[in-house]
């Protein structure tokens, strides 16, 4: 399998080269060059499978010759058998007739993150290894992506990672589960600004000359292809049980970085038989207004009470619009050009007839949200975080608005466990969700962070000097 960029000059790769590179040099982001296929028969097949093995499934024909079939069973094995904290790795729970939560908050750092970062940990592990390489990793968070890369890649040799996070703007829990991780090769800056800051940040460093130089960069955000492959296979496990390939279902997907619906998108590309996915959006609601009107233009970041979907610019809608308008890079380069110098573009026809196809979109305020979580307590004795409750009041909008049929089961992804965001749960429904005990004592332990200023040189002079060990 060969992977091309979304601006069409960066030179193709295979799964281990684009596993390493996370953006490609051209400033765009890899995708297949085509998407695989299964049939009903394929899909059916995978009934019953434990989650490693549609996992591998899924991930098999991505991979192509970068892993032997028995190396991914391991790793698979390793990951889906032995880090998550529940047997069906994403078990489904239904609240009524039609509506299910898929809940993806069992890893190590209780949000769906870890379904990908588990993997994508071991897949550095295994190419550095092969290729006797160092990878400096270069990550932005809003507050779960941070975390669980950190624990993946925690201790190891052959990394180091430097994780940038908006100060003052993640949960206490998400910063402590950050920061509180004691090894050497774990750096955590918290900057001032916003979460797209710290992302274009990252991105830049990318295309940076003085930094592309000197260390082999690596991504652990969802514009690493690897991310969002991972994520496919939750899309495949749900549905399967839902009674696919011969029952089709929704999905309702709190989004930020449009990567996680994207993973759904890949899924309706490989035949699995999905009827809408909705994209549930905060009042930051760039993607609402643009597959709603074809505006995709940024406006400031409103801090909410799910400030890990408190995000403008969705890296991966990119590739959405890539591969909706025809897979033209020129075209796309330019799109992105005008969007970068502007913070606005109009979708083509193409790229927004082609997205109305399959998704819809609901932006859910505060109270909605907030009305969510008490829904689910008072109805189906479920406490949700709030993430979970933007994907869970738009489901329940869009149902109601007769915009799903009422035979078709609704999936909710609950994106992250509910202790992680604490205060909001129990503004809403009166109970403090409690941390797990696999968190450990993350109250009782000491915090390494440094605080940065907000511009791009300071960032990336503190990666370079730590790097060149002239920081200790
Ligand atoms: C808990 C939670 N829910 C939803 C999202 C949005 O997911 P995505 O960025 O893939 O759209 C995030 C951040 O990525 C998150 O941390
Ligand atoms: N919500 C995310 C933002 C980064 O998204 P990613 O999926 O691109 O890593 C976070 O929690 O950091």
């Amino acid at each position: 399998m060969q992977y091309v960029s979304t601006r069409g000059s960066a030179p193709a790769l295979d799964f281990e080269g684009v596993t390493l590179a996370g953006l490609a040099s051209d400033g765009g982001l890899y995708l297949p060059s085509e998407w695989p296929r299964f049939s009903e028969a394929e899909i059916r097949a995978m009934r019953g499978l434990p989650y490693w093995q549609v996992a591998v499934t899924v991930m098999r024909p991505f991979i192509g010759d970068s892993l032997t079939e028995a190396e991914l069973t391991v790793i698979c094995q390793d990951v889906y058998a032995g880090q998550f904290h529940h047997a069906a790795v994403a078990p489904l729970v239904q609240l009524d007739q039609q509506h299910w939560l898929l809940e993806l908050f069992h890893g190590p750092t209780l949000a769906f993150k870890d379904v990908a970062l588990q993997l994508l940990g071991r897949l550095f592990e295994t190419f550095l290894e092969r290729r006797d390489q160092r990878l400096t990793i270069v990550g932005a968070t809003s507050g779960d992506t941070g975390s669980a890369a950190i624990h993946a890649v925690a201790g190891r040799k052959r990394s180091e990672i430097f994780m940038l996070h908006p100060k003052g703007r993640v949960s206490d829990v998400q910063r402590r589960q950050m920061t509180t991780v004691r090894a050497p090769n774990v750096h955590n800056l918290a900057i001032d600004g916003s979460f797209d800051d710290a992302q274009a940040h990252v991105k830049r460093m990318f295309n940076d000359g003085d930094v592309t130089t000197t260390l082999n960069l690596g991504a652990v955000n969802s514009i690493n292809w690897a991310r969002l492959m991972a994520q496919v296979v939750y899309y495949f496990t749900s549905a399967l049980q839902l009674g696919a390939p011969d029952r089709a279902v929704a999905y309702s997907v709190p989004t930020g970085n449009f990567g996680d619906v994207f993973a759904g998108y890949v899924a309706a590309r490989m035949g699995l038989p999905i009827e809408r996915l909705i994209v549930a959006t905060n009042v930051n609601d760039i993607l609402h207004r643009a597959l709603s009107s074809g505006d995709y233009s940024a406006a400031g970041v409103t801090p909410t009470i799910t400030p890990s979907m408190d995000i403008q610019v969705s890296s991966n809608f990119e590739r959405l619009l890539f591969d909706l308008g025809g897979r033209d890079g020129a075209a796309m380069a330019a799109q992105m050009r005008g969007f970068e110098a502007s913070k606005a573009m109009q979708l083509t026809n193409a790229q927004a007839q082609g997205a109305a196809a399959l998704f819809s979109s609901c932006p859910v305020d505060q109270i909605e949200t907030a009305r969510a979580v008490q829904q689910a307590y008072q109805g189906a004795q479920q406490i949700i975080d709030p993430h979970t409750a933007v994907g869970l009041g738009a489901a329940h909008a869009l149902a109601a608005a007769g915009a799903i049929d009422p035979a078709v089961p609704i999936v909710t992804l609950a994106t992250a466990h509910p202790a992680k965001f604490p205060d909001a749960v129990e503004r809403a429904i009166g109970v403090r969700p409690s941390l797990p005990s696999r968190v450990g004592d993350l109250f009782g332990r000491e915090e390494s962070y440094v605080e940065l200023a907000g511009d791009y040189a300071t960032a990336r002079d503190y990666v370079l000097e730590y790097a060149a060990g002239s920081k200790a």
